[in-house]
């Protein structure tokens, strides 16, 4: 899968283990622990969250190991605009969210959250609305097809919907019965073994891809490619990196030879502190260039002993998939 495979001792003398505290609840987290890799081209992460299986981190590993071990390909831009990432807050918080990402026209607000209601998504639709001209939504696979079907008559015009319902066949479906939103699929692709399957299915109007789950930024833009094919454009997203596997997500954001649509890799801004600093969000845009994570933060945010050895365990299982 990988281009260069390193020997697990290679790998494991080049790990570090990080744990980054969160502003927010996200996808139900509080904390974000990655592994890093420091190779002889730079540094990548390794960050599958906890509960993936082995098979599906072996491809986050692979990412991990093209950015430290062979770096980005070529850029044709220096500057990626981004959207602001609105998670599922109560409506009155949409500003104070907002304000953390300045200069974006495109908002991406998180819906369908277990435990609330659609009045819940509306009124946050809405308040996102009301300060930002381009609004997307992202259920998270949270709705079935006439729940999707009701909801997004309720939100006003949409950029478009991502993963409203769970399945491949849902979002055909659902495609058909909502001509006027445009669909797009994260874990249609994210989680799928076979991540062009939707685009064949016609279940799809936009990819969100992920450079991780895909298994690096080469493999993201061969998918990308494929994905052209169907007419379909790529919005490169993030996986909740850290500043260093944002170095990932933005060179391939840079690499693309299209990139119509933000993209959403501001998510930088959920942490309280990250691993570098300097890397700002201007006019809702983020430059592509790499940066080093700063060895005082690397020891600042180092993550428990019994940690790393999940991680240690982690990789060498996940190495022997990729060989
Ligand atoms: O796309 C964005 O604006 C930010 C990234 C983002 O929303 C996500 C990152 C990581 C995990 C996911 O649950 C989530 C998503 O579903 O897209
Ligand atoms: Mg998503």
């Amino acid at each position: 899968m990988s281009a260069v495979l390193p020997d697990p001792a290679d790998l494991l003398a080049a790990l570090h283990v990080v744990r980054l505290p969160m502003r927010v609840r996200f996808r139900g987290i509080t904390e974000r622990e990655v592994a890093l890799l420091h190779g002889p081209a730079g540094w990548g992460e390794f960050g599958a969250f906890p509960e993936y299986p082995d098979a599906e981190a072996a491809h986050w590993l692979a990412g991990a190991i093209e950015a430290a071990w062979i770096g980005p390909p070529p850029a044709v831009r220096a500057r990626i605009p981004v959207n602001a990432t609105v998670p599922a807050v109560p409506a009155e918080q949409v500003p104070q969210i907002l304000a953390r990402f300045p200069g974006v026209d495109t908002a991406k607000v998180k819906v369908a959250e277990p435990g609330q209601g659609l009045a819940d998504d509306i009124a946050r639709v809405a308040a996102v609305r009301a300060r930002v001209p381009h609004v997307r939504v992202d259920a998270n696979g949270g709705w079935s097809v006439s729940a999707a079907a009701a909801a997004l008559r309720e939100f006003g015009p949409l950029q478009y919907a991502e993963q409203p319902c769970r399945t491949v066949e849902e979002l055909v479906a659902l495609r058909r019965q909502v001509p006027d939103v445009p669909i797009a699929a994260d874990e249609s692709i994210r989680r799928a073994e076979d991540p062009l399957r939707v685009a064949r299915a016609g279940g799809l109007d936009v990819a969100v891809v992920k450079v991780p789950p895909l298994g690096g930024m080469r493999q993201t833009l061969r998918i990308a490619e494929q994905l052209s094919g169907f007419g379909v454009p790529i919005v490169v997203s993030s996986a909740l990196d850290t500043a260093v596997g944002m170095n990932a997500a933005l060179a391939a954001a840079a690499a693309l030879p299209e990139l119509p649509l933000a993209c959403g890799l501001a998510t930088g801004e959920f942490f309280v502190d990250d691993l570098v600093t300097g890397r700002e969000l201007r006019d809702g845009a983020l430059a592509g260039a790499a940066l080093e994570p700063e060895p005082d933060r690397l020891a600042r945010f180092a993550a428990p002993p019994g940690r790393v050895a999940w991680w240690r365990d982690r990789v060498v299982r996940c190495t022997a998939l990729l060989g």
